[in-house]
This record gives C-alpha cells, structure tokens and sequence, in this order.
C-alpha cells in the first residue's frame, strides 16, 4: 500500500509543489491550508506521515502537533519552518515530530526526510515484541557516564521504586526506562508510555484516568485511562515537567495511595503500576516558579537517574552512529555503509543538540540520500552538521573559546570561530524577535543593513520580507 502523506502548507504555491513532488515520489498525497483543516480530515482518514508548517493562519503547527496522540496515533511528524531555531526544533521534538527541515529548501531534502519518515511510519505498525520477547531494547554505549547509569539501572530494575529520569530531549529516557522494565520481574506485563507534553492538558487527566460513560460531552462510552492499562506493569511518564498543578495533585495521590478514580465516577480503583517519570525539565526551577509541587518531587526523586547530553559523551557518538545506520539500512534493504573521514570529523565536532534522536535521524537522512552508494559523504550529512567540518571548529570549541577566554596549545583558526559566535549570535537574536530582522537587528545595536548582510555572508537562510 502506498504511504500516505498529509501536507500542511498556507501558502499555495509552495503546497501545490510538495503535492506534485510527493506524487513524483508515489505517494498517496493530500494538502491543507490549516492546521484546524488538518484535524478534521486526520479525523476521517488515517495517515501516515504529517509534514506540517510552523507559522500557519489559525492554530501554529507546534500546537497542532499536541493533537496528534490522540487524533492519529502512530503518525509520524516532520515540520518545516523559515527559522532554523534551536529552540524550535527542541520543541517540536519533544512534542513527538521526529525532524525539522528549514526554509527555503530543496525538494531533495523534503524527499528524504520523508523517505526516512515513511520508513519509521511502517516500522511504528509492526508489532512490538514486548518484555521477555525476541527483541529487547538495545542500549549502545561506551560512555563511562552511560555506563554508570547502567549499572544504576541493573541495580535499582528488580525493586518497585518509583525512578526519575532527568535529561535533554532524545537523549535516550525512554529507552532507559524500558530497559529498566525489561530487567524487572515486570517485565511480562505492559509497559506503556505517555508523554505529556504531546496532549492538551485538559485532555492529559482523561488520557492518564480514562473516565465512565457521560462524564462529559461526547463520552458515549467508559475507557480505561494509561494507569489502567498499566496494569501490574510499568507506567512511563514523559515530559512530566509539563503536567498541570491540578494534575499533579491526583499523580500525587495515586503514588502515595495507589488509588483514582475514573473522570464521572466515584468507583475508586486500585492499581499496582511502577511509576517512571522523565523530563528535560530543570524541576528545581520549576519548583522555584510555583509550577511544580515540592512533594511530588520527592516522591518522584526516590531513584534520580541522569542523562548526559550526547555531546557530553563523545566516546558514546561513533557507536551510536555506526549501529542507527546500520540497523536502519538492514531494515530498509538498502547496502550496509561506511562513514567518510571528513564525515566523521564532521559528526564529532557538531554539538546534537537534539540529542540521540538527531543522530539518529541525520543517519537516516544520509542513508536514504547516498542511496546505493557504500559510502556517507560529507555531502550526505545535513548542513548544519556539515558546519563542523567545514571551518574545522565546532561551536562548542567556539563558545569553550570564549567562555575560558584560552587559545588551545595547537593554535585555534580566528576567522572560523569569530564567524561561529557570530552565527550563533545573529540566530538567536532571530530566535528572540520570531525572526523580525528589524527588532533582531536592534538586539545586538547592528543597523539592519549590516544585519542582513551577515545573514547572507553566514547563509543563514530566513523568510523574506521582515
Ligand atoms: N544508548 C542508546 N542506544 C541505542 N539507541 C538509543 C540510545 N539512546 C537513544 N536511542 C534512540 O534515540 C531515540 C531517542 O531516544 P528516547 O526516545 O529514549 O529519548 P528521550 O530522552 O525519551 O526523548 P524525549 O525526551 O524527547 O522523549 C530513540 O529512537 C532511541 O531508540
């Protein structure tokens, strides 16, 4: 069956070419113009791969994606925006999309983020051999940090405790936490994972809950909530960060007590769940803040996992690389591939700040490009990786430059590390003003002129017109 992809593009021009691309590609493609459009018809047809628009007229795709868990589970997400952002892409990441593509880009670049994208839609519907099954999760490492955390997880898998898992988005907490359910007598139970910060949170505490026949509108029938099909297993929190002060109070009370009640009913039920939670979130702060309850900490915090960043871990990123590229080549059929030097000394110098997942799916991206070829290139890698390579410098180095005001023995090359603080600079400025050139401009005391000549001499793409 052809895949099914659903474009969510305002402007018409640019819809019409990815629908014609998609067709050249062959497959079964639809365009909308809004988000509010995009639920209605995810409502009545299923789909398998979304690749949506950030800025959009009504609803902005970030907030569309927050729909997606329950309108079309298992759709596989890719989202486009004019301002290659950090934050953005953080954003949309931890909301569930899987890439970023930025505008304006070639059509080659949309048509293998798809292919990727179409791929991991097919994967997501073969069966997952669950607990003691054939296929156990798999963690790559040779970080003496990762290690740690392993050993953590060995020790602490047998016992019932509640485990906090902290760490930047894709850097691997929930593949901990199903090793942890796997290593538990557990493991022959559900494990079931809910992230929280991908459901409207007036939605979330009917996910988490389930609710009995007319407790609101439309509930013409009971459903059991994530707690319930949980049962006698282990129930993953993610994003936990992001859960409401009222829903806080009712994760609270199922921890202490182990006991809820359905929305619209009075019936208590009773569970026995091993509750593991994760967020990239700095708690403390959000303690700080009044967004996050002292007490619920402490309840989570028995076991405090902690995940590095992956640049953190470099030891960690040659295995990761070489394993997320091969397996996904022999999943796809296509010829197992060697990574260039200059690749290499490109991954190695870039800074992830999507984490493993990012990997991941730069690998991905490059194994689809290269095609038949047994070899990834430079070429093959996305562009803000290539960076690294190219001026020999990596913005960490750039910013450690800095930062420690120290000039490295070897020497360090002036013009590559002034352009990258520069580039940095210049991004997140655009980041601050939602990429308004006049107000970025006015940030960093520049006259816009001499703004948007170093947006051009850097080749920092951005929308026209602002
Ligand atoms: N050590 C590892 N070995 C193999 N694969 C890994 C490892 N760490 C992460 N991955 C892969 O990277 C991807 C992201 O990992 P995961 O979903 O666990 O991250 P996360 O921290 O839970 O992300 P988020 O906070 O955004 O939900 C997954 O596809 C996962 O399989």
């Amino acid at each position: 069956m052809k895949t099914r992809i659903l474009f969510v593009e305002d402007e018409d021009r640019l819809r019409h070419l990815l629908l014609e691309a998609a067709a050249l590609d062959q497959y079964e493609a639809e365009g909308v113009a809004t988000a509010e459009e995009a639920l209605e018809r995810l409502g009545q047809k299923s789909f398998d791969v979304l690749v949506t628009d950030i800025a959009l007229p009504g609803m902005s795709g970030l907030d569309l994606l927050l729909h997606l868990e329950r309108v079309s589970p298992g759709i596989v997400t890719i989202v486009m925006t004019a301002y290659g952002t950090i934050d953005i892409a953080v954003e949309a990441m931890k909301r569930g999309a899987i890439d970023f593509i930025t505008k304006p880009f070639q059509l080659d670049t949309l048509s293998s983020a798809v292919r990727v994208a179409a791929e991991r839609a097919i994967a997501r519907k073969r069966p997952i051999v669950n607990g003691n099954g054939a296929r156990k999760t798999q963690i790559i490492t040779e970080s003496p940090a990762m290690r740690r955390v392993l050993e953590q997880v060995r020790a602490i898998a047998p016992f019932n405790t509640t485990v906090l898992i902290t760490g930047e988005t894709g850097t691997g907490k929930e593949v901990i936490a199903r090793a942890i359910h796997e290593q538990s007598p557990r493991r022959d139970r559900p494990f079931v994972a809910m992230n929280c910060a991908a459901v409207p949170e007036q939605l979330l505490e009917d996910e988490l809950f389930g609710h009995v026949k007319g407790a609101f509108t439309g509930a013409h029938t009971s459903r059991e909530g994530r707690f319930e099909q949980a049962q006698g297993g282990t129930l993953f929190l993610d994003e936990i960060g992001d859960m409401s002060l009222p829903l806080q109070a009712k994760l609270l009370r199922v921890l202490q007590e182990r006991e809820f009640e359905r929305l619209g009913s009075s019936r208590t039920v009773r569970v026995d769940v091993r509750i593991i939670a994760a967020t990239s979130a700095d708690l403390e702060q959000r303690i700080a803040n009044g967004q996050f309850r002292s007490d619920l900490y402490y309840r989570l915090n028995v076991v405090h996992l902690k995940l590095p960043p992956l640049k953190d871990r470099p030891a960690d990123i040659r295995p990761l690389a070489e394993h997320l590229l091969r397996s996904f080549c022999q999943t796809t059929g296509l010829p197992l591939k060697a990574i260039s030097d200059e690749a290499w000394q490109a991954i190695m110098s870039y800074r992830w700040p999507g984490n493993v997942r990012q990997l991941q799916n730069a690998m991905e991206r490059a194994a689809v490009l290269s095609g038949e070829r047994t070899k990834i290139t430079l070429e093959d890698l996305p562009e803000e990786v290539r960076g690294g390579a190219a001026t020999g410098i990596s913005p960490i180095s750039a910013s450690a430059a800095l930062a420690e005001a120290a000039i490295p023995d070897e020497g360090l090359n002036f013009e590559a590390v002034v352009s990258q603080v520069e580039r940095e600079l210049l991004l997140q400025s655009l980041a601050k003003t939602n990429g308004n050139k006049m107000q970025a401009a006015k940030l960093l005391n520049m006259k816009r002129t001499t703004f948007v000549e170093k947006l051009k001499r850097l080749q920092i793409n951005t929308e026209e017109g602002t």
